[in-house]
């Protein structure tokens, strides 16, 4: 069994007043690539930034919250092994930031550059190869909102990789993306986890979640409803009780299908 990136159990994490996530456990582990679905508001992101370690759990003895193996981190660190990419990611550069520097700017946790960045040659090198593996190397010296959304999500994708981490989440990344650029985007996902990236895929569409990812886990109101290969989890039973709906699903070649019933 691989080692676990997150390990959480028994936490409560609020937001405001409000209980995001309850008496809740879960453990992620280093090759298991995962996605995660829920209604709105069932605490998806707020996972995520737990595992980001932009929030923590409420301090209780029988607590355990420990990413990459630490109780305590710091962000600095989890920023090289965890690469994040969240759409809204997209409105914090400036339209004319070169594309290849919303790229290059995550090496110093910046969103964009300064004049006074310095880049050394082997952290050019990094850039170079982490916008070519997303294919956009001949939109590098455009300006970033030149771009079209599918090719701006490739450079955030592209931003996250810079660091070369083990774990990439992603938070709905598809977006507001046209149905031909969602296509485009689950491709370069799939080559990501063959290339042997662990993905954490938060996404309202169990048909984007692709054959390389098989563990599910299914969100309700802040705790665990359902855990485990997606073929038992997104039943037609768990996901219609889950919204309300009668549902059909349907799978071929790994991918799933689902359609009111
Ligand atoms: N900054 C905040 N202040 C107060 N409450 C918050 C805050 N962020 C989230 N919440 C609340 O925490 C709960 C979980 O929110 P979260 O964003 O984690 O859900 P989600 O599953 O990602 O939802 P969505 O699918 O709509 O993005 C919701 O009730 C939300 O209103």
């Amino acid at each position: 069994m691989h080692e676990p990136f997150l390990e959480i159990r028994n936490a409560t994490v609020w937001r405001g007043d409000t209980p995001a996530l309850k008496n809740f456990s879960l453990t992620l582990r280093h090759g298991e690539s995962v996605a995660i679905l829920g209604p709105n508001g069932a605490g998806k992101s707020t996972l995520l930034k737990v595992l980001t370690g932009e929030v923590r759990p409420e301090a209780n003895p029988d607590t355990i919250c420990r990413l990459f193996g630490e109780d305590l981190w710091s962000l600095e660190e989890l920023r090289h092994r965890i690469g994040v990419v969240m759409p809204e990611d997209v409105a914090r550069f400036h339209p004319e930031e070169l594309a290849y520097d919303v790229v290059l700017s995550s090496l110093r946790g910046a969103f964009g550059r300064t004049r006074d960045m310095r880049f050394s040659r082997a952290e050019k090198a990094a850039a170079d190869q982490a916008i070519a593996r997303l294919g956009i190397t001949a939109l590098a010296q455009r300006d970033f909102g030149t771009l079209s959304s599918g090719e701006r999500r490739r450079f955030l994708i592209a931003r996250a990789l810079v660091h070369d981490p083990s774990v990439l989440v992603l938070d709905e990344p598809s977006t507001a993306l046209d149905f031909a650029a969602s296509l485009s985007l689950v491709s370069a996902l799939r080559e990501l986890a063959v290339a042997g990236h662990t993905l954490v895929l938060v996404t309202h569409h169990p048909g984007e979640i692709p054959p390389e990812i098989d563990r599910a886990i299914l969100l309700e109101r802040g705790t665990v409803l359902a855990d485990g290969p997606k073929r038992k989890v997104l039943s037609p039973r768990t996901l219609g009780g889950l919204f309300g709906l009668p549902l059909a699903v349907s799978w071929s070649g790994g991918w799933c299908t689902v359609k009111p019933a």
